[in-house]
């Protein structure tokens, strides 16, 4: 499965946290971030990840892209809900293109735990038939 990791500045911590605590997990999957959020995850963890552009510089633009062409499988996007951020259009753009193709998109840590556990049961397994329906 591919995974983009993201989180804004005051919620880096806390991504951090759920990537060391569900590191085995996340250690199976193809991993992509935004850039800080990404340098964050790997001086932490031994996880690797793809690290786009910052997410005001048009990082989530990049996973965006991914995201239009149906290759991200599960979006874990730690937004802070407090302070507005210049790249808002780009969140926005984000979010509604995993609603057009059903994404799984967590926005806070208590739903970022419930899908890394489903994730680990195999419940996204669907995700994979998907993508070999979209190959034949
Ligand atoms: O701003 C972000 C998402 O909108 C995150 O970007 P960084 O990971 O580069 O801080």
């Amino acid at each position: 499965m591919k995974i983009a990791l993201i989180a804004h500045d005051r919620m880096k911590e806390e991504i951090v946290q759920l990537a060391m605590a569900y590191e085995s997990i996340l250690a199976e999957h193809e991993l992509y971030a935004t850039g800080t959020t990404g340098g964050r995850i790997m001086d932490a963890t031994s996880l690797k990840l793809t690290r786009f552009l910052s997410g005001p510089l048009g990082g989530d633009q990049q996973i965006g892209a991914m995201i239009a062409k149906n290759e991200m499988d599960l979006i874990i996007f730690l937004r802070d809900p407090l302070t507005s951020q210049p790249h808002e259009p780009d969140i926005i753009a984000l979010l509604r293109l995993c609603d057009v193709h059903k994404i799984p998109f967590a926005t806070n840590l208590g739903s970022a735990e419930i899908m890394l556990k489903a994730l680990e049961r195999g419940e996204l397994a669907w995700r994979d038939v998907l993508h070999k329906e979209n190959e034949a």
